[in-house]
């Protein structure tokens, strides 16, 4: 059984070339982590953070820019230990932050496909097994021969997520990198990416995009200066984050495939005769 137990987690970044020259009008700062006001200023990236997580669980993260979620990501996949506190993690965790690490430009774009693959815990015996079937999947034909620097971002992009969702992680935490592939070629890759969250045993997922959070998430955290502000059910959490609902802007087509109705919008207006 996986699981993730946090308890009492900080995170903090001492920064030792900050300059100290301050600036002439105070600048009220919105995005990041509360910054100390001490000789060597240090970054709160994560304060106080109690967080557990059980098979099963698919969790949307979502907050303002340096609100943490990359660094709760980082903690969560055993990359960064907690300043203070604990994290314990009991799975195999797949980290997917960038789909381009791990790549190497000089070898080709079968090679890589092996590389990937082991670098996300599979085998290779099970890469050998499924490089065919994620060939087929980049549509990128003979260019899988050639090295991977003849290749666009896009076709990059195409092999690294060919190979992501061909992989069975125990723990997936994933990063929102995946928002940058071309909206045709990521209608293609859903269903794949759909597959591999309902095969893995976790999901952590941090995502700006409500279609995202919708089709691949059922509750959420909030992060907010490196605090978790509220945790629970995802259309509430991300509703109360966003001040409007957040099936108010989802598509019909996404509404139908999550099999849920938009709920009637409220109108404070007296009703007219
Ligand atoms: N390596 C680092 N060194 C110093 N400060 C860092 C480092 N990584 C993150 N921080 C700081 O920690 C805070 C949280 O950053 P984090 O990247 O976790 O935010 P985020 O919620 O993922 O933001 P975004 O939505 O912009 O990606 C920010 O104030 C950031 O400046």
């Amino acid at each position: 059984m996986v699981s993730i137990d946090v308890q009492g987690a900080s995170v903090d970044f001492p920064i030792f070339d900050a300059k100290n020259r301050s600036l002439k009008k105070s600048v009220l700062g919105r995005a990041g982590g509360r910054i100390t006001d001490a000789k060597v200023p240090v970054v709160e990236a994560l304060r106080d953070i109690d967080l557990h997580l059980q098979q099963g669980d698919r969790v949307g993260l979502v907050g303002h820019n340096g609100a943490g979620k990359s660094t709760l990501l980082r903690l969560l996949a055993g990359i960064y230990e907690p300043t203070r506190g604990r994290a314990r993690i009991r799975g195999r965790v797949a980290p997917v932050f960038d789909l381009a690490v791990g790549m190497d430009p000089e070898i080709s774009g079968l090679e890589n496909i092996l590389i990937r693959g082991l670098f996300l815990g599979m085998s290779r015996k099970e890469m050998e097994r499924r490089v065919d079937e994620i060939a087929e999947f980049t549509e990128l034909g003979d260019y899988l021969r050639m090295p991977l620097r003849t290749y666009s971002t896009g076709m990059r992009v195409r092999l690294a997520l060919g190979v992501v969702t061909s992989i069975d992680p125990e723990i997936l935490i994933l990063d929102e990198g995946i928002g940058a592939v071309d909206a045709a070629f990521l209608e293609k890759a859903r269903d794949r990416l759909r597959d591999l969250v309902d095969r893995s045993g976790m999901l952590v997922f941090a995502s700006h995009s409500d279609e995202f959070l919708v089709e691949l998430c059922d509750t959420a955290i909030w992060m907010d200066t490196g605090e978790i502000k509220e945790q629970g059910p995802l259309r509430e959490v991300v509703s109360h984050y966003k001040g409007r609902d957040l099936f108010e802007t989802l598509s019909p087509e996404t509404l139908k495939r999550i099999g849920r109705e938009r709920a009637p919008v409220v109108d404070d207006e007296p009703a007219r005769s």
